[in-house]
């Protein structure tokens, strides 16, 4: 390096120390005046001190300045971290999660709380509602859709019993990676993979493995722990799982669709206040009556209210009797969606808010 490209070298080192401690005491500072909240919180016995209807909105805020040249997602990023920790000075939130280790529902739980939570593996949907309904956890995070391959009816299912409310959803990118202890596909015998992930990657399987035996299991991390005991075996599962099990990549982002993506929910026990930009959930359960459907979605249109998506499940009481999964845009104290609600009740059995919550920032 020549002598002036040295000198340029420190200058600029200089000015990123310089900048680094401006940043050091604006976070402690901030920090401090969420402590400030937090105290001002604590008068109030029934003290809610997580506001993910306040933190949407602050990360709506950082991405409308964000001018480059970082992405808008790096910034929520690193944001969604300083408010993790922020509010960790409290007391760590303690969030439940479909696990093991290493699945895509840990990543999902971190993007959406940041790092200063404490993530409980659970080992099913079923288990991450009971934790929350028992208070063991503050919140649970369980997938409900993927773009591929549709709905997590576990899910919808649970809420037919469940008191708990929807408080949040996260949208996560998911890519899957081909990975093994071996490094050539020629050697490997068995794959691997959770049912669901077996299914967004068929059509790469069908070309590239079509006579590898593929195995359903309970996880991609099962996936990912079995071919690391085992010779001839590969697993298909998120980047990062290879990393935690000692594993190689052998072929990168093999899902069929390449914006393929998992919708996760945030289950807890709280009602949210609007945050300026919201989705309503509901549940519906029919009466055995014709036309219900247009009794759902003509005061829908009358109020010019948007629906972003429709499920219907069996309701487990009787044969062929169905319950309605809903999504709208806004919020449950939103005039047109009260009035809508108002007339969905008159023609049907049951309408329950399952939750209005912040949109996926
Ligand atoms: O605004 C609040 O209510 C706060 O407690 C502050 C803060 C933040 O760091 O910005 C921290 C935690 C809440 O979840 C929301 C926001």
């Amino acid at each position: 390096m020549s002598q002036k490209n040295s000198a340029d070298l420190t200058q600029l080192r200089d000015q990123i120390d310089a900048i680094d401690t401006k940043i050091q005491s604006l976070i402690a500072e901030r920090a401090g005046i969420a402590g400030l909240v937090a105290a001002s919180k604590r008068h109030n016995k029934s003290a809610v001190y997580y506001r993910p209807e306040r933190e949407s909105q602050v990360l709506r805020a950082v991405k409308a300045r964000n001018q480059g040249p970082l992405s808008d997602e790096v910034l929520v990023r690193l944001f969604r971290e300083i408010m993790s920790a922020c509010l960790a000075q409290q007391k760590p939130l303690k969030i439940a999660f479909l696990g093991p280790e290493g699945t895509f529902s840990e990543m999902a739980t971190y993007r959406y709380f940041g790092h200063s939570v404490q993530a409980m593996p659970e080992s099913s949907i079923d288990q991450v509602f009971t934790e929350v309904e028992a208070g063991v956890a503050d919140f649970g995070v369980v997938p409900v859709e993927n773009s591929t391959e549709g709905a997590v009816n576990n899910t919808l299912d649970m809420f037919m019993s469940s008191p708990l409310k929807i408080c949040g959803e996260i949208d996560l990118p998911i890519h899957h990676y081909l990975m093994s202890k071996q490094q050539r596909l020629d050697d490997i015998k068995i794959i691997y993979s959770h049912r669901q992930t077996l299914a967004q990657c068929r059509g790469w399987l069908k070309s590239n493995a079509p006579d590898i035996e593929t195995v359903a299991v309970s996880s991609n991390a099962e996936a990912a722990r079995r071919a690391a005991y085992s010779e001839h075996a590969a697993a298909i599962a998120g980047q990062t799982t290879a990393a935690l099990y000692g594993l190689h990549i052998l072929h990168q982002q093999i899902e069929d669709q390449a914006d393929n993506a998992t919708r996760f929910l945030i289950i807890g026990n709280q009602l949210l206040a609007a945050s300026g930009d919201d989705k309503t959930s509901l549940m519906i359960a029919a009466k055995d009556e014709p036309g219900l459907l247009y009794h759902i979605l003509r005061p829908m249109n009358e109020q010019g209210v948007t629906m972003t998506r429709i499920e219907s499940r069996p309701s487990k009481r009787k044969r062929w009797d169905y319950v309605f999964f809903i999504d709208m845009i806004g919020h449950v104290d939103d005039k047109p969606i009260a009035a809508t609600l108002r007339e969905i009740q008159r023609f049907t059995q049951q309408v329950k808010v399952l939750g209005s919550y912040p949109k996926s920032v």
